[in-house]
């Protein structure tokens, strides 16, 4: 394998999803790192009246790029969008902007999702499963990597992963029929029965996407990186760096302002969480794997017909990289009960929230009524219990992964990229890492100092 420098020399990668929170850090270590990449194209939509020329220019100032900014002032110069809207039939594309990306995209990227748990089953459908399937069609003529970015959690019906395929339980091609003739209301009350044992529509989203990249792929060299539940960086682009509120981000900014004292976990898990920089590695690593035996290989790329979910399990090699921690740097929930009051039991838990943080709520808002202060306390808590109910599942869950295959993939990189593209988390120690995470999120989510 050549050195990542060397491989993305000359290359052109497109990401959707380039203005989230992954999509930015991998954006920002490409053009970092690979000097001679030469460019990146973005998939951007329009967002609360911002058209994605006007969002691009907003993107290069936010902070992922501050420490690039001083090494490379131009480096926005690499940087271009197609316009897009990824759940619609067409991808909201333009006939100009699918022929540049057929004919000059090396390496593709999936990044995009609706991350939200409890999304309407028609719109996480529509986003994190039809979208993979149109992107798959679009006859890429030049594609080296297809890089799909899946989760960790993607199949929670299971307590321990492997990096191979799952059969769902469900035909993504059935639920599609469905889903075209149900009303949204019976959507909503079909949802649980579809759901069986899995907590929420995004893990059965994300599972059935990655069943479109089993049967569908086709020839195209496709991987997928299945990140756990991806936290400020421990020290790329610069630590604790981070963009967004998900998973125990929410409840460790609510625990740090005194509004959480309570949460619905058990002790005993482990609790999986990957700093960004780490994914942002392993997606950059995987796509380079990828393309590299692919261009080996010589095979032709194309699109080929839907293959049956089990022929294609059985006779697929697409690879997954499972890139999370608890393998091999575990971190147990009950080393951070010193700071907050775990449990376990639904009855117990519901009767500590009442008591440690709704009644006091409610005492604070009295008190701003009667200062003559917006009331925003039992907002607040409402907000934070209601967060705390679409995590509580996997606070309380103990899951295990294998991870022989992203432990290979750091083994394929060359030795002195290893270091600069770690994907091992043994490097460093929670204790230390949680100082980071804490004041990234105070530095990059409270804008506080
Ligand atoms: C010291 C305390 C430490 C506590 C630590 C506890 C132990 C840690 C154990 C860790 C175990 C491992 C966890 C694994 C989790 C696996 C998850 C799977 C991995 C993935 O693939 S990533 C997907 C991650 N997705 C999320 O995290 C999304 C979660 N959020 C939602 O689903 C929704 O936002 C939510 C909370 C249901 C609200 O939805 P809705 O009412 O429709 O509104 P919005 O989404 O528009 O948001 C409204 C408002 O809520 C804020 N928000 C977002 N997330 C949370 C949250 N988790 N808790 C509380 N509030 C949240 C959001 O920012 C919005 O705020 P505004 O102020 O803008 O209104
Ligand atoms: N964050 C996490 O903890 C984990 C994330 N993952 C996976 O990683 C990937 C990236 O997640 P992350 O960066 O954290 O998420 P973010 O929410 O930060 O980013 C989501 C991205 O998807 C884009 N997007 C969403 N809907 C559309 C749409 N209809 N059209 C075009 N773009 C759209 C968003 O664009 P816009 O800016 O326009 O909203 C944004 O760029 C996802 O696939 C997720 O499932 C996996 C495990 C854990």
């Amino acid at each position: 394998y050549p050195t990542m420098a060397e491989f993305y020399a000359g290359k052109t990668v497109a990401i959707t999803g380039g203005t989230g929170f992954l999509g930015q850090g991998i954006t920002e270590k490409l053009l970092r790192t690979c000097p001679d990449i030469s460019k990146i194209i973005l998939f951007i939509r329009t967002k609360r009246n911002t058209d994605p020329k006007e969002r691009l220019k907003q993107l290069a100032m936010k902070p992922a790029f501050d420490i690039l900014r001083q090494s490379q002032p131009n480096f926005h110069e690499k940087l271009s969008f197609v316009s897009c809207d990824l759940e619609a039939d067409d991808l909201g594309l333009s006939s100009d902007d699918r022929r540049t990306l057929r004919n000059e995209v090396n390496i593709f990227i999936h990044s995009a999702a609706t991350l939200k748990f409890n999304e309407h089953l028609r719109i996480s459908y529509e986003m994190n499963v039809l979208c993979v399937r149109r992107l798959l069609k679009l006859k890429w003529n030049n594609l080296q990597a297809f890089v799909h970015v899946s989760t960790a959690y993607a199949h929670v019906d299971r307590k321990y992963m492997k990096e191979e395929f799952y059969d769902c339980g469900i035909d993504y091609l059935d639920l599609e029929a469905t889903l075209k003739w149900l009303g949204d209301d019976a959507i909503e009350k079909l949802t649980p029965d579809l759901l069986k044992t899995r907590p929420n529509t995004y893990t059965l989203t994300k599972a059935l996407a990655e069943d479109v990249i089993c049967r569908e792929s086709g020839n195209l060299p496709t991987c997928i990186v299945r990140p756990s539940m991806i936290i400020p960086a421990w020290q790329e682009p610069m630590p604790g760096w981070c963009t967004n509120v998900y998973g125990p981000t929410a409840f460790i900014i609510a625990y740090g302002k005194g509004l959480l004292r309570c949460c619905l976990a058990d002790r005993e898990i482990n609790a999986d969480l990957i700093p960004v920089d780490f994914v942002v590695n392993g997606v950059i690593g995987a796509a380079m794997k990828t393309a590299s035996e692919f261009i080996h290989r010589r095979r032709s790329s194309g699109y080929n017909k839907i293959m049956s979910s089990e022929t294609a399990r059985k006779s697929t090699n697409i690879q997954i990289y499972h890139i999370n921690s608890s393998t091999t740097n575990p971190l147990n929930i009950d080393k951070l009960s010193k700071y907050l009051v775990a449990y376990c039991q639904r009855v117990v838990y519901d009767y500590s929230v009442f008591a440690l943080q709704t009644l006091p709520a409610h005492v604070m808002d009295t008190c701003l009524s009667l200062a003559n202060q917006k009331r925003q306390f039992v907002k607040l808590n409402g907000k934070i219990q209601s967060g705390m109910e679409v995590m509580g599942f996997f606070f309380t869950t103990n899951f295990q992964w294998d991870r022989s295959n992203a432990d290979r993939l750091l083994q394929a990189f060359q030795p002195g990229d290893r270091k600069m593209y770690n994907l091992d988390v043994r490097v460093f120690t929670w204790k230390d890492y949680f100082m980071t995470y804490i004041s990234g999120a105070k530095k990059f989510i409270l804008k506080e100092e």
